[in-house]
């Protein structure tokens, strides 16, 4: 495989919580300390939270943090970028050893949320990277979400769930055959603004 920029399959994910509230400083913390993150490395700063461990865990938490910030019902926005493959990771504070039982799935799938969100995925070092793109982008119409596409990123509409679910589908498959890929995503719930 001409692919070998990576061989570690930590999967990390660094993004920002936006709630448009003047309630925003508890919103995001106790978000942050309401979600079980214990299967996931974690690190907050003034600009962004890092997650890294299991793809499955990653995927876990970050929904997590996304519906349980749009259930205060405030407008909330997410940005984010999911890593996979990147030469710099280390494996050694990863948190690889955990077992697959996703902490937050229970309580998160009574959280009914509609949303709006935009991705981008980015297959690095990789010739037919637009075919790879236009994989995913099409077996997203299968997901049970509204897909638009829209300059530089994919439109998906729909149940929270089931965003979350066409992105990890989609990093999961192109992950399989590229090694080292970035997906970039804008989530949006609870706006004001209709589409
Ligand atoms: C997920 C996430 N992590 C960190 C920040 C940055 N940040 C902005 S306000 C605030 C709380 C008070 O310091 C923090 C941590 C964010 N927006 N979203």
């Amino acid at each position: 495989m001409r692919n070998n920029c990576g061989t570690s399959r930590i999967v990390g994910c660094q993004f920002s919580l936006h709630p448009m509230s003047d309630n925003f400083v508890d919103i995001i913390l106790s978000t942050l300390s309401e979600v079980d993150t214990s299967k996931v490395w974690k690190e907050t700063d003034d600009v962004s939270t890092c997650i890294r461990g299991k793809m499955i865990h990653v995927f876990d938490v970050a929904k997590a943090i996304f519906l349980h910030a749009a259930n205060t019902g405030e407008h909330v926005a997410m940005n984010g970028t999911f890593s996979i493959g990147c030469p710099g990771d280390t494996e050694a504070d990863a948190y690889m050893d955990e077992t697959d039982t996703p902490l937050n799935e229970e309580k998160a799938k009574s959280i009914l949320q509609i949303a709006g969100c935009k991705f981008s995925l980015y297959p690095m070092g990789h010739e037919d990277y637009m075919d790879k793109i236009y994989e995913q982008i099409n077996l997203s119409k299968h997901r049970n979400v509204t897909v638009t596409s829209t300059h530089y990123a994919t439109r998906l509409d729909g149940d929270v769930h089931d965003i979350f679910n066409a992105l990890h589908e989609s990093f999961k498959l192109v992950q399989e055959k590229v090694s080292h890929v970035t997906m970039t995503f804008s989530l949006s719930a609870n706006s004001p603004t209709t589409k």
